[in-house]
């Protein structure tokens, strides 16, 4: 999966969770969307919960209507066709739906395993800190213990500090753009394990695309290309990628 200055191989990413946060205009929302595109050019369905309808040049199969049945959407996922649930209204039926469906997709997945992601953005809407609902615990579960059902999860966020601690640490993998204010840049410091002397200088003066990426201890600046712009000829199928060039 090239994503610009950096490359990850399918088997890098696939059941983990991985956080992409920054302050809007960051970058966030291309690089979910380079990394949604790999993926189904990979074979990887996601699922994914759109609050702002900015993910709708993706080629997955698009709802904002819910007054269908969750089991019916679970079925296109487990046969590999990617979702873009379109949440802009937000009320009560479309909660009622997003927790059936993901406590659908939570039981099924238990006997299919099926390798598949499902994107958050605005994840802090759904999993928020320190508040519990229905919906929330179902995708708390799924961040923490989706992987043995080959669940993984990415979540997007300009408001890390109001994202579920549990989930947010325990992520696996982190693409942190561009923050400024002081509640954001301690959470980066929470997650990252060392610092450099002029950590805060560099982390404000990002510009859109570039994010420090972290993964196994290891962080190092890259920059994500833009959307739909000419990449390397992705190679479906073997998932032999170079690794992390950095
Ligand atoms: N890697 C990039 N290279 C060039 N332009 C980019 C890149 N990433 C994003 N942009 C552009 O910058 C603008 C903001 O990007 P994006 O929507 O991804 O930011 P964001 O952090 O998700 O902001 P928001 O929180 O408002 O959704 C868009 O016009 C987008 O096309």
């Amino acid at each position: 999966m090239e994503l610009g200055s950096i490359t990850l191989t399918k088997e890098q990413v696939l059941r983990k969770c991985i956080a992409i946060l920054g302050i809007r205009g960051s970058g966030k929302s291309n690089t979910a969307k380079v990394m949604s595109q790999e993926l189904m050019r990979e074979g990887i369905p996601l699922v994914i919960v759109d609050p702002d309808g900015e993910y709708r040049d993706l080629n997955a199969v698009t709802f904002d209507k819910f007054n269908v049945d969750p089991e019916e959407l679970v079925n296109l996922l487990m046969i590999g066709k990617s979702l873009i649930l379109d949440v802009n209204e937000w009320n009560e039926e479309v909660f009622k739906f997003l927790t059936e469906f993901f406590n659908y997709l939570w039981e099924v997945s238990k006997v299919y395993r099926r390798d598949m992601f499902i994107l958050l953005e605005e994840a802090h809407e759904f999993i928020p800190q320190g508040e519990r609902s229905p919906l929330s615990d179902v995708l708390v579960r799924i961040a923490l213990r989706g992987r043995k059902r080959g669940l993984g999860m990415i979540l997007v966020s300009q408001r890390s500090a109001k994202v579920n601690k549990d989930v947010l640490t325990q992520s696996e993998i982190y693409f942190l753009h561009k923050v400024v204010h002081p509640v954001d840049m301690k959470v980066y410091k929470e997650i990252l394990p060392l610092k450099t002397k002029d950590f805060d200088k560099e982390v404000k003066s990002m510009s859109t695309g570039e994010a420090i990426f972290y993964k196994d201890g290891e962080f190092t600046k890259v920059w994500i290309r833009k959307f739909d712009e000419i990449t390397l000829p992705s190679n479906p199928g073997n998932g032999q990628g170079e690794g992390v060039e950095i």
